[in-house]
């Protein structure tokens, strides 16, 4: 890999869309947001040597005692969100975060970590004794994170590697970088080909649902090599992929002198501002509520250009943020599917989808069942409370090796995540969001007294010691919102780095990439269920904000065709006047 102080000596052209792998966005540092480049940091790290060892030393709790300590197994639901709002989140975080691994050439991890292995960069997770996971196994192997030079080429901290664009870009849709697509032009090919004027959806033709699923390893496909992980996200991304050919052939129907590369780029910035509009739109009001949309200037224009983009604010993904404070998206993940037909009935005889035996399973059912009434499932059911609590699939059988079995706990490695990278403690970040810092247990104000107990014993009374990612979803939901006043704090910042520091940012205005009023407006009528109707298959009817509970006041399901889909004749540039 050239030495990210080396490329950042390429010479930015004006362009026109954005670069594949988010270099040249911002001319004051055109390595910000860019792929395969260090994570910022809001905080110093706080390593245990001060250079690089995981914080906390043998101090702190075992990462997994701490989950087993704060859960309580009552499972509750959430009465505002639908299962489809942690899915935009997980496809939302596989825009903006991917975390590099040390591996070799063909792409499996250098180290295996099996217990007892005394490497230093393993760091696994003891299970106590007393755990119900002990008589299957003693530890959930934990490989550390690759450490990579600094933003300024320096090697002073230990700093982890961003492998993906930070921006809101669709990254996950079209890829990152050469690493992944090796070759931009045989991707472009892939998605979309322009054979005599006539432009070929090779997805839709290879097989019936749009994607060629035979390669679902094979990240062409989509983008992001996490697709697959769970089935519902596949949905959402066969979603996308479709969207995609759509307005491509659509463009290239309006605009029949348009080559081949300006179809494939103008529908890959339609299909990256839709992104921008469903997330500011529709995800983050549920996730922060109005008072911290204000707070970060993360409300939407209503009509017209933003006037917001400023190149100080820096886009990159920052390391609390996609470390701890994104990851809240695991509490609220339901440990079930169901399959609503398109009438949204549901056949008694079929059994609900267990998480964690559709892990990387999306080709089977997908063939049983159809996409398309998976994401009727995500609209159907609910997504859980935001609390301690995680499902059993993510909890206790994360990527078992058989159904049945124990698996890893994805919460125990968050928390122990978060040690590897130095990311400093909840209190740290509480102040410096300006929140007030306990001095003992009994000042932590936004956590249940009940959890504050429970931490009390856990961090052994030392207050600062508690995990950044613990400590974030202990607290209450902030008024308004689903995240707690830390983690809204860590989000708000993030997102408004993500809108003000993006040079392509889709509202703005007196930009090089602006967009025409009206085809501002056409994306401005964008909502996540306009999409779903437009393109999944069986679709007649679905509630007007997907991402919240369809029995809501005001959410009740309407007909598709009542919905707007997106309109693109402000993109004609052969209508007359
Ligand atoms: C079935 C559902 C999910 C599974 C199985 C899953 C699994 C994982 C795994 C295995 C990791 C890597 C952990 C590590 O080694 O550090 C991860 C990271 C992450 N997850 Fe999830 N996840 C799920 C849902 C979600 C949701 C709903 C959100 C957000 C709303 C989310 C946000 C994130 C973020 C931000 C990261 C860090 C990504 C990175 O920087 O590499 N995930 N998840
Ligand atoms: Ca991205």
């Amino acid at each position: 890999m050239p030495s990210p102080c080396l490329a950042n000596l390429t010479v930015c052209g004006q362009n026109i869309y954005r670069t594949m792998d988010g270099s040249c966005n911002n001319r004051l540092n055109s390595d910000r947001g860019r792929s395969r480049r260090a994570y910022k940091r809001m905080l110093p790290a706080s390593y245990e040597d001060g250079v690089g060892s995981p914080r906390g030393g043998a101090r702190l709790p075992s990462a997994r005692a701490v989950t087993q300590a704060i859960r309580n197994d009552i499972n509750e639901q959430s009465s505002v969100a639908s299962h489809q709002f942690p899915l935009w989140g997980q496809l939302l975080a596989h825009d903006l975060s991917k975390l590099g691994e040390d591996k070799d050439a063909s792409g499996k991890l250098r180290l295996d970590c099996p217990c007892g292995d005394s490497n230093p960069l393993c760091f696994n997770i003891k299970i106590p004794d007393n755990d119900i996971m002990k008589p299957e196994k003693d530890c959930i192997p934990f490989v550390r994170a690759k450490s990579v030079l600094d933003i300024n080429c320096k090697n002073n901290t230990r700093q982890q590697e961003n492998t993906i664009t930070a921006y809101i870009d669709a990254s996950n849709i079209y890829g990152s970088n050469d690493q992944f697509n090796l070759n931009i032009a045989d991707l472009k090919a892939r998605l979309t080909k322009y054979i005599g004027g006539s432009l070929i959806s090779i997805f839709d033709k290879r097989s019936k649902y749009s994607l060629n699923f035979t390669q679902i390893e094979n990240i062409f496909n989509t983008g992001d090599i996490r697709a697959n992980e769970q089935t519902p996200l596949m949905a959402d991304h066969t979603t996308w992929l479709r969207m995609h050919n759509k307005i491509a052939d659509q463009l290239a129907n309006i605009n029949s002198h348009w080559d081949g590369t300006k179809i494939f780029e103008t529908a890959r910035s339609i299909v990256g501002a839709m992104h921008q509009q469903i997330t500011f739109n529709e995800f983050l009001p549920i996730m922060l509520g109005d008072d911290v949309m204000r707070r970060f200037d993360l409300k939407l224009t209503d009509k017209g250009y933003y006037y917001g983009y400023d190149p100080l604010y820096d886009a990159t993904a920052d390391i609390s943020v996609m470390t701890a404070a994104l990851r809240l998206g695991h509490t609220l993940v339901n440990h079930v599917l169901t399959r609503p037909n398109p009438d949204y009935s549901i056949n008694q005889n079929d059994p609900v989808i267990d998480l964690h035996t559709q892990f990387f399973n999306a080709i089977p059912l997908f063939e049983k069942f159809g996409a398309g009434s998976v994401i009727r499932g995500m609209l159907t059911d609910h997504a859980m409370k935001f609390d301690t609590d995680f499902a059993e699939g993510l909890i206790d059988r994360l990527f078992a090796e058989e159904v049945g079995k124990y698996g890893k706990d994805l919460p125990a490695i968050n928390i122990q995540r978060g040690r590897d990278h130095g990311v400093p403690s909840y209190n740290e970040h509480r102040k410096f969001c300006g929140l007030k810092a306990a001095t003992t247990f009994d000042e932590l104000i936004d956590i249940p007294s009940s959890m504050q107990e429970r931490l009390k014993t856990l961090y052994n009374g030392v207050v600062d010691d508690i995990d950044l990612f613990v400590g974030g979803i202990s607290e209450n939901s902030t008024a308004g919102g689903i995240a707690g006043p830390t983690f809204a704090c860590l989000l708000g910042h993030q997102f408004r780095d993500l809108r003000k520091g993006d040079a392509h940012w889709f509202e703005n205005g007196g930009r090089f990439s602006t967009l025409t009023p009206s085809q501002l407006e056409a994306i401005k009528s964008v909502t996540l269920s306009s999409v779903i109707c437009d393109v999944a298959d069986n679709f007649t009817t679905i509630q007007p904000a997907a991402m919240k509970l369809h029995r809501l006041a005001g959410n009740q399901r309407i007909p598709c065709s009542s919905i707007k889909s997106l309109e693109l004749s402000a993109w004609n540039e052969t209508s007359v006047g």
